[in-house]
This record gives structure tokens, C-alpha cells and sequence, in this order.
């Protein structure tokens, strides 16, 4: 294949500008329409909003942040709890003068330059107060006039796009700069990434180092993938199908990154019998600085939890672990552990324990775990030696917004530190007037001194965001490993930080866009995740025409006439072109598995089609052979970059994790030979896990034993790890219900009308169901309910809480299968809802959300869904997964449960 040239870089980029175009035109769409065409008290019934605050309190948060805390004052409320509202933290929202009539609507527009327009992060809910945490004026005209009676909205989220966009724009000044745009050049890793430069090979003799690991349980391949990360010179890819341990091989990548110096130091210390600590201290300078991101906030938090707690000593892997690697990215078969191994194990020097590695977590508090706070960029900022700088500042500048606010408390607190302040302003903005001195409590300024007093603010604050930005330079400095999500790396505090490696996790959920945000920063790309687990979410492909006609209408203006800087290359046409990954694969086409492991994404597969953009006609009707290029334009936003680099380099570029720890083997053995090409094998010591041995459960068996109830125990052994209660015949036919709201996660109704559906024959299957399993045991928070649809899970929540009244099912799990990515449970219940004399099955055709679903649970899978419809509507691989059912699992009739 040919490096790509400046033409495919040119199509590539405006089509990731155009189909983030629609994506973002498509949230604002959505968010706006609903607000825009409610009034405030429809849309606090929708919970978007929340009416008839006051203003409580005015703190200072990081970065000069305005924390506003509202509330629901007595005077307009006899109660001061909140209504049900959908307002987390995290959220974007809007403060509004409260609307008192019923019909006024909101004004929404994108335009947020409206002097009045106050807006910002939800930073804390309570019952009774919510912060919401507001950015200082960027206009030193800009006054917070806070409305007395005000109206808190929930908005569209746009901060991501624009960091996207922006991302994309440095990318194009970087490869494609115009007479205007200057920018730093790319290295090696942007290039390989973009097709311009091919993947170098793997360094020689790297294929048994690192040699001692911190995790001392690590498999095979999972010792092949670390060492395969840390060696790989640009770019390393590693898939792991559900349960692998995709985490845990993260968190030792990282702690092989961290700690190489010091393992180094250790290593020559050695040799020169020299003091440890002398030398490690040397080697501080040259650490590795990394850079951790994940697609969630959850992600993230899961990488710094782990992370955080202290590493043990490395120790020597066992031999018979280490596998051979070439370069050409082979990986070699593990052979199983020996007693020569023992015994080199047992011979191995011991290390000490490592030092911590400095962890400093990015983005707002208010969507970190708060168990992890300590590791936040927010509260390092407050607590390190040099925050004392700022308190001074802070605290007179929260004594002023509590007098702006009415709230201050009637004395001037301020002594030294207002003394500080003022000459670090150069007693500019003194004068008691704006500083809240002799301001009663509840008494507001107005007109002049008001005036004076925000201008001060204004001062106050550019004092402390000078001061702030200092700390967090120092903070930040000594971090080794910073953590944010991928768009939290576009944030400003480490705008001008380089990083040697960036690793993304969860990267097959997040759009390529957002991974260059981090990747502009690095040297070197480590990305974890699996092809064939949901992709990103995205808006606008729920509305396929919305997306083809934007795009299409973007594209029309800006790729049909591609102005490339240099003459055009060889001709490269975009159509016709196989899918490497598929070309030499041995596995059934349905299967999406290619020759590299495996998955490739039905779009990249698809590429090709018309919806391409086309290549200029001077290109496409020369006579050159046609060479295919290694960047391709992506179809969709579905395509990850993870699904773009396996198209382009296979094998070469990714390793997978081939133990899962959570099914039992029956359960993962339909998702591995049709995924994974049959190499998913199970841990021994759960590949036989049945529900029977849990202890709640033998207890349980043991009691019915001796008081002769039948407790369908046969339904828990061996034998029943899979059961699909088959509805066919049962004329368990599907409803529609909603009014097309109700949007699962990819804001899809899947719905001819546009609501979702629910079948409550099948719920009441699944009722019975559970029912038995707490019978025979079972806790209800060891069991989870997977539907696709959003109205069937909202039918099985009241069915199985109003009626299952001997038991306490709060606990039990029940949602849809994007909302459950990520998790797992001892017993699994899937309701695929689908039945109707015409064969409709709506999204169950999409593998990806059906192995999800089917890939949670650890001991117990139970199926209860139409055979005849599935079989019908499906393509290929609902029809396999049937057969595998039917010849399976343990296969019973729906109609006798019920
Ligand atoms: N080498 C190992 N030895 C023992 N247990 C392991 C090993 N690797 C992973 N596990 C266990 O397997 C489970 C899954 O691991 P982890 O959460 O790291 O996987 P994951 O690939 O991120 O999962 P998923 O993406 O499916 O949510 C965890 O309980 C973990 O402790």
C-alpha cells in the first residue's frame, strides 16, 4: 500500500470536518428544539430545569471560577427540596431570569454573547442546593448580574466539538499549511497515524523485555501486549475482547513507563554497587512523562484507582511466560508454566518496592470520583506549598461576590490580606465601595458602586488567575502521570505540556477527533480496546438522512473541489478498495473478524461505496495503476482510530488479549467463534463456574433439600449455563410505546414511529425468572436484565418493584446494553423484545450492542426472545446465534413459564 498523499490527507480532513459538522449541529438540534419549544414550567417537568431560585452563596473555585450556589428560597417555596430534575454534575446549564408565566419560552440559541447569559458546569447537587460552577467574564464589560428569581436550564454540551474541530484545524495547519497558518511540525507518530510514514518495525531484542513486572499474574498475552506497548516505537494497539484485562495490562504499561528510569538506576546501581537512592534521584530528570486518557470519565477514574494504589516490587516473570516477538510483529504460542520456571523464579534477585509515581488527575471535580479527589489538579492546586500565594486573593475576591451577591457579611474582613491584594495590584482597583466593606448582609450594591465593585473583581481575578496559573505550572511539573479524559487534554492548563506517551483507553468508544486532542502532545500512542464492543455514541447518525444530507451538502462544497498545496500524486482511487483485513481472512465473512483478530468495523468494510468523496477527476482518469493508500477517508464517525490503524498496518500494529476471566466457558463460546476467531479462551478456574457454587446459593439448596421444595435447582447446575426461553408460537407480540423521546444512549427509538418498544409478555417471562433465580439464592444485586429498549426497561423496573414484594429488588441491575458496557454479574437476563409477523428487528442486527449484551454475564445467561421473528429479520449472524441457542443452550418454551 502507498503512503498517502497530500490529495487523501485533503479528503480525509474535510471529511472529518464535515461529519463533526453534523454530529454537533445535530446535539444542538436536539438539546435546543426541546428547550427552545418549552416554556421554563414544561421544562421543569421535563426535569431539564429548575424554576424559583435564589442565589445562596458566592464562592471561588479554581481558576477564578464563580461556584454559585442556588437554592429555593423560602419566600417563593414551602418547601425548599427540588422537584425530580435531571441536572448532574457535570452538566452544562444556564441561569435565566425565572419565568413566571406558564407560556414563556426559553430564548436558546448558540449565540452566548448576551450580556445577561450566564453559564457554566453543574458542580454540585443536594437535595436542597445545586453550584454551578461559572467561568470568569472573558469582556471586562461583563458584570455576573445574577436575576433575583431565576431559572436554572440544562444545555447542549458544545465544548467538545469546538476542541475537536480545533484539533482537526492544528492537524491541517500541520500537514497542509496555507501562506497564513504556521504551526510546529509533525513527528513521526503523526505521520504514521495520517499513512505518510509506514510503521517502523519493533526494535530487535525487545522480545523479552521488560523482564520483571509489577503484576505478578499477568498471562501470556497479556505479557505480550505490555511488552509489545512499551517497545513499540510510534504506535501499539492492543484489543481486548470483554474480561481480558485490558485495565489491568494498562496499568502495568504504565508502570513500566513510569518506572524505567528507575529500574535502570536500579539495574546499573547494581553492577556498580553504587547507593541506590544517590543514582535514582539522577536519573529523575530523564523520567517518562505520560499522558493517560480515557473516552469517559469513568475510564479515567478506573485507570487512577488502580493506579493509586502503591506498586509492589517488580519481580521476574516466569519463563515459560515470555514469548517470543519479531519484529515483523508475530506473536509466538506461550508454553504452559514449568518447574524450570519455578525454580528461575525462585533463583531471581529481589527488587524493592517503587517509589509512588506523582498522579495528577485533570477536569472538574464534579465528574471525578470523589474518592479520588486527592489526586485531583484542584485539590493538589489548594493544598501544595505554594497555594498560600493565591488564598489571600481568593478570600478577598469571595468576600467581594458575597457582597455583589447581597450575601456579605457586613464587616471587612480583609485586613492583611486585603493589604496583600492591593499592592499586588498596585492599589489599581482599591477603594471600599467595591470591596463588600460596610456591605449589610442581604443589601445589594447598585448603580456606581457596584460598578466599581466589579471592576475590582475584575482585577482580583487576574491577580488570581496569575498567581493560580503559577501553581498549577508548579503542580503540574512535577506530575509524572497526568490523567484526563481525551477532551480534558485540550484544557488549558496543559496547553503547552508535551508528553512522551500518550495512552488512550476505551479507545474504540471514542471518535478519532477527540483522540488527536491528546495525541498532538505526544510522541508515541499506546490505544486499548475492542472493535467489537459499542463504538462511540454518536447523534446524528440516529438520523441517517440528517447525516447524509449534511454531509453530503459539506462535502459538496468542500471536497468536490480539493485545493491540494503540492501537484496531485498517483491516482488513488477511493473506490474498489478491499478491505485489507478481510482480504486473507479464514473466518466466515458474518463473523467481522479479520485477518489481524479480528474485528473490523462494518463501515470500514463498507468503504468504497458511493458515499465516499470522490477524488478529482484529473486524478481518477489517469492511466497509472491504481495503488491503494493507507489513509482512508472514514465512512462515518463509527470508524475509531483504533479501526483505522488496524485497516492500514493489521497485525502490525495490535496485539490481543486472549484469556477472558468473567464467562463461564459455554457463555463466551458463541462470542469468541464468531468475534474473536475461536481464540478467546476462558481462565480454568472460571471456565467452569456455574451458579450453583455460589455460597448463597449452596446454602440455599442445602435448606430446600431438607424442606423438599422444589427450588427449579436443575435450572442452576451444569447443563443450564445458558438457557433461551423461546417465545416463538407464544404470540408474544411487541408494542410501540413513547412518543419518540424516549432515545437510547446513540439517541436511536428504533421505532417506525420514532418511540420505543416493549413487550410485556416477555417481561413477565423475565419476572418468573427472576423470581426462580432469588429462589434458588440468588442476591437481586447479583442479577442484571439487558434490553435493547429503553420502554422495556422502564416496563421490567415498575413490573419487577411493584410485584416481587418478598424481596428487595432495588438492587437488581436492569438497563439497556449501552448503558451496561463495562459491567458484568453473576446471572444475566436478556429481553430482545422483538416479535411480529413481519420479521422486523429493528437494532438486534447490530452484533456489536448483541455482544455486549451477551458478554456480562459471569455463570448464568438466560435468552428470552421470538426465534421466528430473529430468524426472519436477521441477517447471518442473528441466525447463527439462533442455531447456537437452539443446539446450545438449554432451550424451553416460553409459554410454559407463564
Ligand atoms: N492476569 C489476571 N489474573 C487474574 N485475574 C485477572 C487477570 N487479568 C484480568 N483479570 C480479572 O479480569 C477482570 C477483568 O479485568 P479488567 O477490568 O482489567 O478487564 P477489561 O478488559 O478492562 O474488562 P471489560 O472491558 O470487559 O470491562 C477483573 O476482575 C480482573 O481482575
Amino acid at each position: 500500500m502507498a503512503t498517502a498523499s497530500d490529495t487523501d490527507l485533503r479528503v480525509f480532513i474535510d471529511r472529518q470536518y464535515a461529519l463533526l459538522d453534523a454530529e454537533r449541529d445535530a446535539e444542538i438540534e436536539r438539546t435546543s428544539l426541546l428547550i427552545s419549544n418549552c416554556s421554563q414550567k414544561l421544562l421543569e417537568q421535563k426535569g431539564l430545569a429548575l424554576g424559583g431560585l435564589g442565589v445562596a452563596s458566592v464562592a471561588v473555585g479554581l481558576g477564578g471560577k464563580s461556584l454559585i450556589e442556588l437554592e429555593r428560597p423560602a419566600a417563593y417555596h414551602t418547601t425548599p427540596i427540588f422537584p425530580p430534575h435531571t441536572l448532574r454534575t457535570g452538566d452544562l446549564a444556564r441561569i435565566d431570569e425565572h419565568a413566571s408565566g406558564v407560556t414563556k419560552k426559553s430564548k436558546v440559541t448558540k449565540d452566548t454573547s448576551a450580556k445577561s447569559v450566564i453559564e457554566g458546569v453543574v458542580y454540585k447537587v443536594s437535595n436542597t442546593r445545586i453550584v454551578l460552577a461559572v467561568d470568569p467574564p472573558s469582556s471586562s464589560n461583563e458584570d455576573l448580574d445574577i436575576p433575583d428569581r431565576c431559572c436554572l436550564i440544562k444545555l447542549a454540551n458544545t465544548v467538545t466539538h469546538e476542541r475537536m474541530h480545533k484539533a482537526i484545524t492544528s492537524l491541517e495547519s500541520m500537514f497542509l499549511p496555507s501562506a497564513n497558518t504556521r504551526s510546529r511540525p509533525p513527528n513521526t507518530l503523526h505521520r504514521t497515524l495520517l499513512g505518510l510514514s509506514s510503521l517502523s518495525a519493533l526494535p530487535q531484542n525487545t522480545s523479552s523485555t521488560p523482564s520483571k513486572f509489577f503484576d505478578p499474574s499477568l498471562n501470556p498475552s497479556q505479557i505480550t501486549a505490555v511488552r509489545f506497548a512499551v517497545n513499540s516505537p510510534e504506535v501499539a494497539c492492543i484489543h481486548g475482547p470483554p474480561g481480558t484485562g485490558k485495565t489491568r495490562v494498562l496499568v502495568e504499561v504504565i508502570r513500566q513507563l513510569a518506572y524505567r528510569t528507575w529500574m535502570e538506576g536500579l539495574e546499573k546501581d547494581k553492577q556498580e554497587q553504587a547507593n541506590v537512592n544517590v543514582n535514582v534521584s539522577n536519573e529523575a530528570e530523564k523520567k517518562m512523562r505520560i499522558l493517560v486518557c480515557g473516552a469517559s470519565n469513568l475510564a479515567v477514574d478506573n485507570l487512577l484507582e488502580r493506579l493509586s494504589v502503591p506498586a509492589p516490587a517488580p519481580a521476574p516473570i516466569p519463563l515459560s511466560s515470555s514469548t517470543a516477538e519479531t519484529d515483523t510483529g508475530a506473536e509466538a504460542e506461550a508454553t504452559t508454566t514449568t518447574t524450570k520456571d519455578t525454580e528461575s523464579k525462585k533463583a531471581a534477585p529481589s527488587l524493592p518496592q517503587p517509589p509512588p509515581i506523582a498522579l495528577t488527575r485533570l477536569g472538574h471535580p464534579a465528574r471525578i470520583m470523589s474518592s479520588l479527589y486527592s489526586r485531583t489538579l484542584d485539590f493538589q492546586t489548594t493544598t501544595s506549598d505554594e497555594a498560600s500565594l493565591a488564598k489571600d486573593v481568593k478570600s478577598e475576591l469571595e468576600d467581594l461576590l458575597a457582597a455583589l451577591s447581597g450575601s456579605g457579611s457586613g464587616g471587612n474582613k480583609k485586613g492583611a490580606s486585603s493589604s496583600k491584594a492591593d499592592s499586588a495590584k498596585g492599589g489599581k482597583a482599591g477603594g471600599s465601595a467595591g470591596r463588600g466593606g460596610g456591605v449589610k448582609k442581604g443589601v445589594r450594591l447598585r448603580g456606581e458602586a457596584r460598578r466599581a465593585a466589579w471592576a475590582n473583581v475584575r482585577e482580583l481575578r487576574k491577580e488570581y488567575r496569575k498567581r493560580e496559573e503559577g501553581v498549577v505550572r508548579s503542580v503540574l511539573s512535577k506530575a509524572q502521570v497526568v490523567l484526563s479524559t481525551c477532551h480534558g487534554a485540550g484544557s488549558r492548563q496543559i496547553q503547552n505540556i508535551d508528553f512522551d506517551v500518550v495512552i488512550i483507553d476505551e479507545a474504540t468508544q471514542a471518535m478519532e477527533a477527540v483522540c488527536w486532542i491528546p495525541i498532538l502532545k505526544a510522541k508515541k500512542l499506546i490505544l486499548a480496546g475492542d472493535p467489537m464492543q459499542l463504538g462511540p455514541t454518536i447523534i446524528s447518525e440516529g438520523n441517517k438522512r440528517h447525516e447524509k444530507s449534511k454531509v453530503g451538502a459539506k462535502e459538496g462544497a468542500k471536497i468536490s473541489a480539493p485545493k491540494p498545496k503540492s501537484a496531485p500524486s498517483p491516482p488513488k482511487p477511493s473506490t474498489d478498495i478491499p478491505n485489507p483485513s478481510t482480504a486473507d481472512s479464514d473466518v466466515d465473512s458474518d463473523s467481522d473478524a479479520s485477518s489481524s483478530g479480528y474485528s473490523t468495523d462494518p463501515d470500514i468494510q463498507d468503504e468504497g461505496d458511493s458515499e465516499l468523496p470522490k477524488v478529482s477527476e484529473s486524478t481518477s482518469k489517469s492511466t497509472a495503476k491504481p495503488t491503494r493508500s493507507l489513509l482512508r477517508p472514514p465512512k462515518s464517525l463509527n470508524t475509531t482510530l483504533f479501526d483505522r490503524l488496524e485497516t492500514m498496518y493489521g497485525r502490525k500494529v495490535k496485539r490481543m488479549l486472549d484469556v477472558q476471566y468473567r464467562m463461564n466457558t459455554k457463555i463466551a463460546s458463541f462470542p469468541s467463534k464468531t468475534l474473536y476467531h475461536s481464540r478467546l479462551k476462558s481462565f480454568p478456574a472460571n471456565a467452569g463456574h456455574v451458579l450453583a457454587d455460589l455460597p448463597s446459593v449452596l446454602s440455599a439448596t442445602e435448606d430446600q433439600e431438607e424442606s423438599d421444595e422444589d427450588a427449579d435447582a436443575d435450572a442452576l447446575g451444569p447443563g443450564s449455563e445458558v438457557i433461551f426461553f423461546d417465545t416463538a408460537g407464544a404470540e408474544f407480540w411487541e408494542r410501540s410505546e413513547g412518543d419518540g423521546s424516549e432515545l437510547n444512549a446513540k439517541g436511536k427509538g428504533d421505532n417506525v414511529d420514532g418511540g420505543s418498544l416493549a413487550n410485556e409478555n416477555e417481561a413477565e417471562v423475565v419476572r418468573v425468572w427472576v423470581g426462580k433465580l432469588i429462589q434458588a439464592g440468588l442476591k437481586p444485586s447479583q442479577i442484571s436484565i439487558i434490553t435493547p429498549y429503553q420502554a422495556q426497561a422502564q416496563l421490567l423496573r415498575s413490573l419487577l418493584t411493584q410485584t416481587q414484594s418478598e424481596a428487595d429488588l432495588t438492587e437488581l441491575e436492569i438497563g439497556t446494553a449501552d448503558g451496561m458496557q463495562g459491567r458484568e454479574n453473576e446471572a444475566v437476563i436478556i429481553s430482545l423484545v422483538r416479535s411480529n409477523p413481519d420479521g422486523e428487528v429493528g437494532f438486534l442486527k447490530e452484533k456489536r450492542r448483541l455482544n455486549v449484551a451477551m458478554t456480562r454475564a459471569k455463570r448464568h445467561l438466560c435468552v428470552v426472545g421470538d426465534s421466528s421473528t430473529i430468524r426472519r429479520g436477521g441477517g447471518k449472524y442473528l441466525k447463527k446465534w439462533m442455531d447456537w441457542l437452539e443446539n446450545e443452550a438449554d432451550l424451553r418454551f416460553a409459554g410454559d413459564l407463564v
